[in-house]
């Protein structure tokens, strides 16, 4: 199949290199300039391991990018994977897809056949039928349904194993009104399908809502197993033991029961908010959802805290080890390593960080041009009065003597990733 996708940061990198590699013919469209040129050379504009294997197999062959709308006329399925920003009030900002359907819009009209159109982006129930369609009827002249298809098709993947996400997904959703647009998406999706990958096959709507779901179970899971940790820290109990336990409850589940220094990252913090801003926008008050953002804003105060409980920071060298949301990233969107720099920064403190990636590590700079920023763990670490390990990188775990670096003895972690041992006054955050 011939298959455009419009937006190529995390998510149509990563789906663009993926569906290339199922044999696909992948055209992507970006207004970044740099991005299409980096593309083209068989270069990852992210980090996400796997990606440039596959780039470097099928960028110039297979996949091919371009800053051009009118590239996308040969093409027989669209997706949109652009980016739903959050606004103040923490509804989502469906400027850049209203932006890009309306590029979009202007050329479908010259796509022979009927072509597909596909949401990747997460949007709100209502946004690819009340939004989206209308946009690209009224640049086109053409009709959903009858001329072209609309479907939405959420996307799980998560950063730091994108690639190995999309090509071993849970399940698939496939949201659509008609039943030309669905075969388009299981011929695109035809090798997982073949796989036997649990399909959902269902409405605009609910599949649009199903990724809010998900996003907000998961997060809501972390929020309460930091709230249970946070107890079980004041009792002097290991809630790391704990999880594991009550993880081998299939009714509950052993993952995401890891507790710390909360959710970070591009997708949960602003997906969870548009879902209670939609939520208040219909008068029901989510309280639940909203206590699991209350939860996730104090855990770095936490942390923050029980810093102080051993060190004035003023003035004090501080080493902060992991910058990335995660590790395996360079995205620090939403990072909790931002809270924390933050607090440092407010106490005096004279911040020093490291994070084994470069791009998050740039990306920080420019946040906080005032920390200093070393090139591995013991030069950051030498000198400091304390650590805070807010990212879980694995290279943390294999630190040990250089804590004997510091100049004090103090380790928050934020990750249960160090090894507690003499000579460390550690705290763990729930442990
Ligand atoms: N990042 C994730 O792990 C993830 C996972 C699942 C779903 N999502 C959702 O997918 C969507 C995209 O997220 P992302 O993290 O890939 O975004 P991103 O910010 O990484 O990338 C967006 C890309 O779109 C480009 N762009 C902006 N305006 C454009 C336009 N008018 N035409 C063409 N290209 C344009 C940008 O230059 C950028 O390269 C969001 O709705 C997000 O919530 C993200
Ligand atoms: O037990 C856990 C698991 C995760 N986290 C934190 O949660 C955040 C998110 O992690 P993760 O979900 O692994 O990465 P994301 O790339 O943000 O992926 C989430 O968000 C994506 C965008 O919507 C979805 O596609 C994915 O399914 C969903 O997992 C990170 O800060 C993690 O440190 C924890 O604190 N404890």
């Amino acid at each position: 199949m011939k298959i455009g996708i419009v937006g190529s940061g995390y998510v149509g990198t990563t789906v663009a290199a993926c569906l290339a590699d199922f044999g696909h013919d992948v055209i992507n469209v970006d207004v970044d300039e740099s991005v299409v040129r980096q593309l083209n050379d068989g270069e990852s504009p992210i980090t996400e391991p796997g990606l440039d294997g596959l780039l470097d197999r099928h960028a110039g062959e297979s996949l091919w990018a371009t800053t051009d709308y009118d590239d996308l006329a040969n093409v027989d399925v669209i997706f949109l994977a652009l980016p739903t920003p959050a606004n103040d009030d923490g509804s989502i900002d469906t400027a850049v897809v209203e932006a890009g359907a309306g590029s979009l819009g202007a050329v479908l009209a010259d796509v022979e056949g009927y072509p597909t159109v596909v949401v990747k982006s997460t949007v709100v129930p209502g946004t690819t039928e009340d939004v989206v369609g209308p946009i690209l009827e009224r640049e086109s002249g053409l009709r959903v349904g009858t001329d072209f298809g609309l479907a939405t098709n959420p996307e799980f993947l998560r950063e730091g194993s994108a690639v190995e996400d999309f090509q071993h997904p849970d399940k698939l959703v496939f949201g659509t009104t008609d039943d030309r647009a669905l075969e388009a998406l299981e011929a695109v999706y035809a090798p997982l399908l073949d796989d036997d990958v649990p399909v959902v096959r269902t409405g605009l709507r609910e599949a649009e809502m199903i990724k809010y779901a998900n996003n907000a179970f998961l997060a809501a899971k972390i929020s309460l197993i930091n709230e249970l940790g946070n107890i079980c820290k004041e009792y002097d109990v290991d809630a790391y033991e704990v999880a594991d336990a009550i993880g081998l409850d299939a009714r509950i589940g052993g993952a995401f029961l890891r507790s710390g220094v909360g959710w970070g990252g591009s997708c949960f913090p602003k997906d969870v908010a548009a879902l209670v801003a939609a939520a208040r926008e219909r008068g029901y008050d989510p309280e639940l959802l909203q206590a699991a953002i209350d939860v996730n804003d104090r855990q770095p105060q936490r942390m923050l805290d029980l810093l102080d409980r051993h060190v004035d920071v003023e003035g004090e060298r501080v080493a902060v080890l992991g910058l990335a949301f995660k590790p395996h990233t360079d995205d620090v969107r939403n990072s909790r390593a931002i809270p924390i720099i933050e607090g440092l920064l407010e106490r005096g403190a004279d911040v020093v960080a490291y994070d084994p990636n470069r791009g998050a590590t740039e990306a920080m700079r420019e946040r906080f041009p005032e920390v200093e920023y070393l090139a591995s763990a013991s030069p950051t670490l030498s000198g400091a009065s304390a650590a805070l390990v807010v990212t879980d990188w694995p290279e943390f775990a294999d630190l040990d003597l250089e804590f004997d670096l510091l100049s004090g003895d103090v380790v928050v972690d934020g990750r249960r990733i160090v090894e507690r041992r003499e000579g460390l006054t550690y705290e763990g955050l729930t442990w």
